[in-house]
C-alpha cells in the first residue's frame, strides 16, 4: 500500500518506519526543513531504542522517504496519517491548529480516494472537524477516521509492532477494509482490532491515558499516607498488584508522572468535561495531586540543610521524564532543578541521553560526562529518572565523592537496608517517614 505520514515526531516517525517494515511504501512529510534534511541523511532526530535498525533498512530498501512538500508526499497515497502535535492551548484544551491547518491544505490536493487518519491524540468531535475542513475544497471521495496511538516512548517500536489492541473509529465500510489490510501484519498474534465510531475512539485514547495517570496518582497518595502511618508502598504494590483485577503495571509510586502525553491529555479531558457541563472530580484531583507530588522532595532537601541551600551543590541523576528516552517534556527533574536554583543552590547533572535537550532550556548548571562526575564535591544527590545504570552503583565510590552521604530518591531505586548498610541517609517515596529530624 502507499502511505503518507504527515508529521515526523515520535509518533509519525515510528508509524512511518513500522509500516515501511511491513512492506508499505511510505512518504513522511514535515514542515521542519532541518528535520527532513537530517532524516534524508540517515539521522534519526529522537532517541528511541530499536528504531535505527528498522529505519536504516527501510530507507536503504527505498520504502521510506522524506519530503517537506505535502502535495508530493500524499501523491497516490491510499492512506494519510496525521501525526501532528496537539499541545495544550491556553485554556487546557488540545490545540487543533496543526491538524486543521493540514486538513485545510489537503482538500484541494487530494487526487483520488484516501483514508485520512487522525493518529494524534484529539478531542471528541475532531474527525468531524477534519472532515469538514477537507470537504470544503475536495474534488474526490475520502474518509476521515480516528486511530489513536498507544505506544510508549522508550519501547515505541515494540508497542507499535505488537500492539495490545488497535482501536479504529469509523463508520465507513470502505475505510474499515483498508485498515484491516494495513494492520493485518501487526495483529497476527491475535490481539484485536477494535472497531467503533469516531467519537468513541477519540474518547478511548483520553480514557486510557487518564486512567493510567489516575492509577499512578492513587499509588502516589498511598505512598504519601504510608510515610505517615509507617507502612512501605513497595509492599502495598506487591500486595495489591498480584490481584489480577488490579494488575501489576503502573503502580510505581514516585515523583509524579510527566512526559508529553499524560499531563496534557488529563488536562484536555478535564476541559472537554467542562465544555460539556460535567464536573469530572477524579480528574481534577489527579492533576492537583500530581502537581504537588512533583515538588515533594524540595522541602525535604531544604529541611535537611536547615532551610538554607545557598552555597550547597546538589547533584542530579536523571533529566528525561522516564528512562530510554531523551524526551524532557514535563519531566519532574526540570521543575526541581529550577526550585533548587531559586533557593540558591548550585546544580550538577548527569543523564545518559537528555542533557543536550536541557542545555537549551536551563543555563547555569554543570553538565557532567558521567554519573560519578556529577557527585564530585556535591553536598547531596537527587534522583529523578530510573535509568538502569543508576540501579547498581558503586556506593563506596559515591560516598567518597559526595561531601555528605545523603540521597533524595524520587524513583525508589534502592533498598532501605542496603542504604543503611552503606551508611547513607536515604529519602525515598512512601517507604518510611520523610520527617528529616526524625531520620537524621
Ligand atoms: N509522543 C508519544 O509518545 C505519543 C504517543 C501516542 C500519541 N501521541 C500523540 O501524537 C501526536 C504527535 O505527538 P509527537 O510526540 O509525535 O509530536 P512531536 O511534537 O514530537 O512531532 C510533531 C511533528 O509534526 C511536525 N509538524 C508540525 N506542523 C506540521 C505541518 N503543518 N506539516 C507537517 N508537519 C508538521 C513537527 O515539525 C514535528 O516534527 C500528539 O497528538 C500526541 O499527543 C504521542
Ligand atoms: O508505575 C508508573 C508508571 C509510569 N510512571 C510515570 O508516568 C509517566 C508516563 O510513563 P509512560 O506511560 O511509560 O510513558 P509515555 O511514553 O508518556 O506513554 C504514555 O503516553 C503515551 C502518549 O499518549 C501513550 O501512547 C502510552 O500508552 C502511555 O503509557 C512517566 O513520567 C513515568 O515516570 C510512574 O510514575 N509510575
Amino acid at each position: 500500500m502507499k502511505l503518507a505520514v504527515v508529521g515526523t515526531g515520535y509518533v509519525g516517525l515510528v508509524t512511518g518506519t513500522c509500516f515501511a517494515e511491513t512492506g508499505n511504501q511510505v512518504t513522511c512529510v514535515d514542515i521542519d526543513i532541518n528535520k527532513v534534511e537530517r532524516l534524508r541523511n540517515g539521522e534519526i532526530p529522537i532517541y528511541e531504542p530499536g528504531l535505527d535498525v528498522l529505519f536504516d533498512r527501510n530507507v536503504a530498501e527505498g520504502r521510506l522517504t522524506f519530503t517537506t512538500n505535502l502535495q508530493e508526499g500524499i501523491k497516490d497515497a491510499e492512506v494519510i496519517f496525521l501525526a501532528l502535535p496537539t499541545p495544550p492551548g491556553e485554556d487546557g484544551s488540545a490545540d487543533l491548529k496543526y491538524i486543521l491547518g493540514v486538513a485545510n491544505d489537503l482538500g484541494p490536493i487530494l487526487e483520488s480516494y484516501a483514508v485520512i487518519i487522525d493518529k494524534s491524540t484529539v478531542p471528541v468531535g475532531t474527525a468531524e472537524k477534519v472532515h469538514a475542513a477537507i470537504a470544503k475544497n475536495a474534488k474526490v471521495d475520502f474518509d476521515v477516521i480516528s486511530n489513536p496511538e498507544f505506544l510508549r516512548e522508550g519501547v515505541a517500536v515494540e508497542d507499535f509492532m505488537k500492539p495490545d489492541r488497535v482501536v479504529i473509529g469509523t463508520t465507513s465500510e470502505k475505510a474499515q477494509k483498508v485498515m484491516e489490510k494495513l494492520y493485518a501484519p501487526l495483529v497476527r498474534q491475535g490481539n484485536p482490532i477494535i472497531f467503533m465510531d469516531e467519537r468513541s475512539a477519540e474518547m478511548t485514547k483520553y480514557a486510557a491515558n487518564s486512567f493510567l495517570a489516575l492509577k499512578i496518582t492513587f499509588m502516589n497518595e498511598i505512598a504519601n499516607l504510608c510515610e505517615k502511618v509507617g507502612a512501605n508502598v513497595d509492599d502495598i504494590r506487591r500486595g495489591i498488584g498480584t490481584d489480577s483485577r488490579i494488575g501489576k503495571r503502573f503502580l510505581f509510586a514516585g515523583i509524579g508522572y510527566g512526559g508529553s502525553c499524560f499531563p496534557k491529555d488529563v488536562q484536555a479531558l478535564a476541559k472537554t468535561s467542562e465544555d460539556y457541563g460535567y464536573d469530572f472530580r477524579t480528574l481534577k484531583s489527579v492533576m492537583a495531586v500530581n502537581d504537588d507530588q512533583k515538588k515533594k522532595l524540595i522541602p525535604v532537601v531544604k529541611e535537611y540543610f536547615d532551610g538554607d541551600l545557598k552555597d550547597k551543590t546538589i547533584a542530579v541523576w536523571g533529566l528525561a521524564f522516564k528512562p530510554y528516552t531523551d524526551d524532557i517534556r514535563e519531566a519532574p527533574a526540570l521543575e526541581n532543578i529550577k526550585a533548587l536554583l531559586d533557593a540558591g543552590a548550585k546544580v550538577t547533572v548527569y543523564d545518559p541521553e537528555a542533557m543536550d535537550n536541557v542545555k537549551r532550556l536551563i543555563p547555569g548548571i554543570t553538565y557532567c560526562h558521567t554519573a560519578y562526575a556529577a557527585l564530585d564535591d556535591a553536598d547531596a544527590l537527587m534522583i529523578f529518572t530510573e535509568w538502569p545504570q543508576f540501579r547498581t552503583p558503586d556506593f563506596e565510590k559515591m560516598g567518597k565523592l559526595l561531601k555528605e552521604k545523603v540521597i533524595f530518591d524520587g524513583r525508589n531505586l534502592y533498598e532501605l537496608d542496603q542504604m543503611r548498610d552503606n551508611g547513607f541517609t536515604y529519602y525515598s517515596i512512601g517507604r518510611e517517614a520523610l520527617n528529616v529530624k526524625e531520620l537524621v
